[in-house]
This record gives C-alpha cells, structure tokens and sequence, in this order.
C-alpha cells in the first residue's frame, strides 16, 4: 500500500542551539549537503511509489526539516504538537495550520508532545515513548482524542530522547528496537508484545539506525547501520540505505524527516 508522507526541505537547516547531545553549534553543517542529502531521502520514497506532500520551511526554525515531530496523524484526524524546547515551539502551530488549511479536523494539544517522534503507531495500538520530551499525560490526552490504546515506553538514554530514536514499526504489527534504550519495566513491555522483535545493536543505535521508515516491505534506513541492514535482509525485508549524516549533526534520520499522513480525509 502506498503511503502518504508530509516533508520539509531544509532550506535553513543549521545547527545554532543544542538541545539533544547530537547537536554541537560550534562544529556547524553544511545546509548545501543537507539539502541534498533530504533531496535523495524524498527520492527514495517517490520510487517505492509513495506520495510525498510538502509544507513550506520557515526561516528561523532549522529544526522544521524534522517534520515527525509536527503531528501524529491517525484515521485522518490530526494531534498537534507542542514542542519541549522554545526554540522550536513555533513548529507546532505552523505544522498544525498545513493541515487545517487543508480542512483535517486537528486537536490543539494541551500537553508537551513531539508527535510521531514519540508516538509510533501500529495496526492496534500506538506505542508512546517518554522521558525527555513528551510528556507522559500527553499520551493520555492523544489517546482520548484519536481513540486507539496508547502504550507508554519510557526512554532512558538521552542520546535516544524521541521513541522513534530507538524503536521503528516494521509492519502493523511487529517492531525492531534497541533494548538498552529502554527502562527495565518497559522492555519487558516489550518483550511481551513483539517476542519476534528485530533487536539492534549499540553500533546501530549510534548512527541512527532504529531511525527508519518501514512500509512493510521496504525498509529506508541510515547507510551506515550494517549490521541492523543484515538482521533485516534475513528477516525478509528489501533494504534501501540512505546517506542523511549531515541531518544526523542535529540528531535526525530518515523517520525524522518524514511525518506519515494516515487515513485521508
Ligand atoms: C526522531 N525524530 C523525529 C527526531 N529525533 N527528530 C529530530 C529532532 C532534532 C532536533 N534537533 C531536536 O532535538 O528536537
């Protein structure tokens, strides 16, 4: 099945602040390599025949390339964002807008969220990581209004501060994840839901590799996670690496970059 994907050209991407321990200002980026780089991401979606929607980047916000974090989309409703840190609060709005404008009934939200960074939704439920940015009542307040059980998974390694850091869907109903990312309590969660789970290593976890997006078959994944590419080709899956490392200077990979729009309207 096709899948719809809502993106954001870094057209002013740069590392100025630093707000997850990825990011170091004074090492800078190259925005030119980055454009480029997110230009072979949007690339390679188009020729797995998925559709890709742009919002446009707003100068002054150079984390909005991050589009996972603007909302968590489910059954054509919206639940917006509303961002941990003030130097991307005006993301949340601005991503919010896109989709009213284009009449998808939407929720304000009233707790700290940063959409599908922290919510990865399944065909029955919706795994929702906490610890570093979202707020664990936002996991409740989405719950309520999109209607799908909510399951809470608490991150405690803050280089892996969003869920979608450490864990990525495979299909509807199985995960790859990376254990240590995990409370004790959550990955026994874990353990029970997904016994068949693809586990990555630390090697993969560090450049990014759970970063990946997962239309059931193919899998878009940070080039540099060899052996998590391995794990998957025996598992069955079609692998396609992507170079995204000069995003990765602000802590970002190929999910980050990509906000599923589930369920049109
Ligand atoms: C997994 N997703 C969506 C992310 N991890 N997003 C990247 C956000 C990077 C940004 N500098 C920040 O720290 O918020």
């Amino acid at each position: 099945m096709p899948k719809h994907f809502l993106m954001c050209r870094p057209d002013y991407f740069t590392v100025e602040y630093a707000i997850n321990p990825w990011m170091h200002p004074e090492a800078g980026a190259d925005r030119d390599v980055a454009v480029r780089q997110w230009e072979g991401l949007k690339a390679a979606y188009e020729e797995l025949g998925h559709k890709v929607s742009l919002i446009d980047p707003i100068e002054g916000l150079p984390d909005m390339v991050f589009a996972a974090n603007g909302a968590l989309v489910v059954d054509g409703r919206v639940y917006g964002a509303r961002f941990a840190h003030p130097e991307r609060g005006p993301e949340g709005p601005a991503y919010l807008r896109w989709f009213t404008e284009r009449g998808y009934p939407a929720h304000e939200p009233l707790h700290v969220n940063e959409g599908e960074g922290d919510f990865l939704t399944l065909d029955e439920v919706i795994l929702a990581g906490t610890g570093f940015r979202t707020d664990v009542v936002a996991h409740q307040e989405a719950q309520e209004y999109l209607g799908r059980p909510v399951i809470t998974l608490k991150l405690v390694d803050p280089r892996f501060y969003h869920l979608d850091t450490a864990l990525f869907p495979l299909d509807g109903r199985n995960v790859a994840y990376y254990p240590e990312a995990f409370s004790e309590g959550s990955r026994k969660v874990l353990r029970r839901l997904f016994p068949d789970a693809v586990l990555a290593t630390a090697e993969d976890a560090e450049v990014l590799g759970l970063n990946a997006v997962s239309d059931g078959r193919n899998v878009v994944i940070n080039a540099e996670a060899s052996n998590l590419q391995l794990e998957l080709k025996r598992s069955g899956y079609e692998v396609i690496p992507v170079d995204l490392s000069e995003l990765r200077k602000a802590g970002g990979g190929p999910k980050c970059c990509t906000l599923e729009i589930r369920g049109e309207i």
